[in-house]
């Protein structure tokens, strides 16, 4: 079973118009409402690929018992702990020629609430994967993820780490299966930028020999580059209107894990990943199951090193 953790969830509150300018006030041409989160995202395309997934989080208030609502209409498992304060709503402002995300900070989260998450790990067995994404809500710190992590270690089970910074490098020792910083936050990680491919490779094998087993470095419409222990693969990204880029990173991480978990095949594993991103970059909403089948068949995956 796959198991997703998305501490901070959230109504993405999601608001297109033609510009948007600040101080004054902007009329939408058109909105909706989505559940969001990253872990949340990644358990709705796993559904899309007909795998199943537990949605694990914390949800809480008003808001929290629409974005449960919202989730049942999806069909989505999930198991969420319920806390005191209110999920929150992330606003994502779509103009024509720009994006503009304001992500609220989410609810505190008490010692006894993350007990009752860590409670939910402690039941996984060896055969299961745990994939954890997205910032913490407020009196959670960077040792939560390093917690689960060493739980899930523990119990002989894998686990998947999509976050930044140290919170990211702390859990490298415990050998994430896969991580997936975009080229910019591995430049962060390093403090430096990249002109080239082969640095880009050379820092990803950095993160090798810290212990991650496999780093996946997403490029957004430069496609991705995998590079494993052995070897380093790069993949295109298909051209076409973009319109949406919100979740495509989710979308590449619930394809990469779902076909792993099937076959191990890093090839497999990169060519569904790029498919899921691709054709999520391309939905309003996260991408379907028709237009992944789409996207994949244009991903063209090349042997580098
Ligand atoms: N504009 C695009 N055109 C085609 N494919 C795209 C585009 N943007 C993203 N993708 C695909 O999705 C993958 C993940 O996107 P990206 O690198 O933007 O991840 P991310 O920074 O984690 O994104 P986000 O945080 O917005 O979900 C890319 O590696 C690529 O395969
Ligand atoms: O604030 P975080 O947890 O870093 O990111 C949250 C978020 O921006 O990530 C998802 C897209 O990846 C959205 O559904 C959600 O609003």
């Amino acid at each position: 079973m796959i198991y997703t953790i998305t501490a901070n969830p959230s109504i993405d509150y999601v608001l297109q118009l033609k510009k948007l300018t600040v101080g004054v006030v902007n009329r939408t041409q058109a909105d909706f409402k989505l559940p969001g989160g990253k872990g949340i995202n990644v358990s709705r395309i796993l559904q899309e690929l007909a795998i199943n997934s537990t949605a694990w989080g914390f949800v809480g208030g008003e808001t929290g018992q629409m974005f449960t609502h919202m989730l049942q209409q999806h069909h989505l498992n999930t198991d969420f702990v319920t806390v005191s304060g209110d999920t929150r709503i992330n606003v994502k402002v779509k103009a024509e020629d720009e994006e503009t995300e304001i992500n609220g900070q989410g609810p505190a989260i008490s010692a006894s609430e993350k007990a009752a998450l860590l409670d939910k790990v402690s039941h996984i067995s060896a055969q299961d994967v745990v994939i954890m994404s997205g910032s913490l809500p407020l009196q959670l710190d960077n040792q939560f993820y390093l917690e689960i992590a060493q739980l899930v270690k523990q119990l002989g089970a894998q686990f998947v780490i999509d976050t930044t910074g140290k919170a990211l490098l702390d859990t490298l020792s415990l050998h994430p299966l896969v991580i997936k910083p975009n080229h910019h936050e591995l430049a962060e990680l390093f403090q430096t930028t990249f002109t080239d491919t082969k640095q880009i490779i050379a820092a990803a094998q950095k993160l090798l020999t810290q212990g991650a087993q496999n780093v996946l470095v997403s490029m957004a419409g430069a496609g991705a580059l995998l590079v494993t222990p052995e070897h380093a693969y790069q993949c295109n990204a298909p051209k076409e209107a973009v319109k949406n880029s919100v979740g495509a990173g989710d979308s590449m991480i619930a394809g990469f894990v779902g076909t792993w978990m099937q076959n191990q095949d890093p090839v497999a594993s990169l060519h569904q990943g790029a498919a899921c991103g691709s054709a999520t970059a391309f939905s309003e909403d996260l991408a379907q199951k028709a237009k992944i089948q789409e996207v994949y068949q244009k991903i063209k995956i090349t042997q580098i090193q």
